[in-house]
């Protein structure tokens, strides 16, 4: 079966021009002008753009006492009405638990996803199993690592640990990833606020200030060159740790970083809200920010130094987030985002004049897609990329609300925001997965892919490392010793 869509402007990340696109069962299989196939679809007033790929997702996450509130079904519905045909979800090993049980188990509950999905590995522990699975779990399609600075008691590594992780990953051509803040300053710091009576949501945002963040991005940039391998920093929401990255890349340093949506448009103020279900809804980590630190992390994907823009969805309903009413540090942290990144992004960038619609579609797919090494399959309107295509109608409008969302939580952060540019339909492998509001990707539509390691990046870095790495002085008259 054979697709045209007609009429269409097409937007990737290096090009902005009209043409058709024929599809042939999955992919892509000709672009040109007059093209005709079995089924058209009219884009003609419409973008036409690579498929978003979100790469930083938590489905059903154990977290916290409790499981994020979207599962790979509701999530990934969110992410179709909002543009985005792949994912990029968290496998997190239980303390002691082996790294391929563990994907077993992420694999099952990934089992009803509507649209594509991958996987990052966390290193939630380190031993000998974990270094002889890691090979195991890049031979599965998994190539990159993520590994938690704070979360102490749960999710985080110590410095020996994350190096030990590191040097591994370059040995095997594998990413590592970073959630980077000082978590033993921020347990800390939680302690002393609760001790002085600081126990409300807006206590969490002082409990993480950008300084640890930054000091967590610095320590995590030196650990990187020293493992000589590339390294990823997720959710960047600050000067201090876009500041590190910005240095480490004008020094030659392959480190990638990502700003999510929330902290790109929503600031800290949200905390002193007087209704403790609202701040408590905004708890995440790092938690939002001033404006001055957006108009750094904005001004970091104008120029470059900062490279793709997430979400971190991570849902958690009213319910789950009043664990927390009388104690800050039980919050679960983690908010939604997934249906309402492209347009919002859009809206706060593109039409601000802030991004032009290029970098738009680099930030939001092609400069990810190249990252974690499926390019071109994902992320291209190219012949031979899978046909995950939005078709987006730059005039349409609407004021985002919890009441018609995807998502399975009762309210929205972005809840009354006005945005214009929407999806109108969103393609997942050639089939029309939703349009005009109507989901039709069926659960289990989804499919697993697979990412190589080796990407270009991890090659280039670790023959430069290899040229410059210290080298004996072989010497002819060494003295006896003493
Ligand atoms: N970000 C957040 O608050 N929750 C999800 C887990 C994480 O990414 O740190
Ligand atoms: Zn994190
Ligand atoms: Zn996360």
């Amino acid at each position: 079966m054979t697709l045209v869509i007609k009429g269409g402007t097409i937007v990737t990340a290096d090009r902005t021009y009209r043409g058709d696109i024929l599809i042939d069962g999955e992919t892509i299989a000709r672009i040109g002008e007059d093209l005709s196939g079995d089924e058209t679809i009219d884009a003609s007033g419409a973008y036409v753009m690579p498929g978003g790929i979100d790469p930083h997702t938590h489905m059903e996450m154990p977290f916290m006492g409790t499981h994020s509130a979207d599962d790979f079904d509701t999530g990934t519905a969110a992410g179709l009405a909002g543009g985005t045909t792949m994912t990029v979800d968290f496998c997190l090993p239980a303390p002691g638990q082996g790294l391929i049980e563990a994907l077993q188990e992420w694999h099952q509950k990934a089992g009803k996803a509507r649209a594509d999905y991958s996987f990052h590995m966390a290193i939630t522990w380190w031993g000998q199993q974990v270094f002889d699975d890691m090979p195991k779990v890049v031979a599965a399609g998994v190539n990159s690592f993520k590994h938690f600075m704070a979360y102490k008691g749960s999710l985080m590594v110590n410095d020996d640990e994350m190096f030990a992780s590191f040097q591994r990953c370059a040995e095997l051509g594998a990413l590592p990833l970073v959630h980077a803040e000082n978590g033993d300053v921020v347990a800390s710091l939680q302690q002393r606020l609760l001790a002085a009576g600081n126990d409300g949501p807006e206590a969490h945002a002082y409990s993480r200030p950008p300084q640890v963040e930054g000091e967590a991005t610095n320590r995590a940039i030196m650990i990187a060159d020293q493992a000589g391998v590339p390294l990823y920093v997720v959710h960047v929401s600050c000067e201090e740790s876009h500041e590190a990255i910005r240095r480490a890349r004008q020094k030659g340093m392959r480190v990638f970083g990502e700003p999510l949506i929330q902290h790109l448009t929503l600031d800290e103020g949200e905390y002193a809200h007087a209704d403790w279900d609202h701040a408590a809804r905004r708890v995440m980590s790092p938690p939002f920010r001033d404006k001055a630190n957006q108009d750094s992390l904005w001004a970091g994907l104008a120029s470059g130094s900062l490279q793709v823009v997430a979400t971190d969805h991570c849902a958690f309903t009213s319910e789950q987030k009043r664990y927390g009413v009388g104690d800050f540090t039980k919050i679960p942290n983690g908010t939604g985002g997934l249906e309402d990144r492209l347009p919002v992004l859009w809206t706060k960038g593109v039409r601000t004049g802030r991004l032009t619609m290029n970098e738009f579609v680099a930030v939001t797919s092609t400069n990810i897609a190249k990252i974690l090494n499926v390019y071109p399959r994902k992320g291209a309107i190219l012949p031979g990329a899978d046909a995950d295509l939005v078709i987006w109608d730059p005039a349409a409008t609407k004021t985002i609300s919890a009441a018609s969302q995807a998502s399975a939580i009762d309210y929205n952060v972005f809840e009354g925001i006005e945005v214009t540019g929407l999806p109108a339909i969103t393609l997942s492998r050639g089939r029309i997965a939703w349009r005009d509001g109507e989901l039709r990707a069926g659960k289990g539509d989804g499919r697993f892919v697979e990412r190589p390691a080796g990407a270009p990046i991890s090659k280039a870095l670790s023959t430069w490392k290899e040229l410059v790495a210290p080298r004996k002085v072989e010497r002819s008259g060494i003295p006896a010793g003493v």
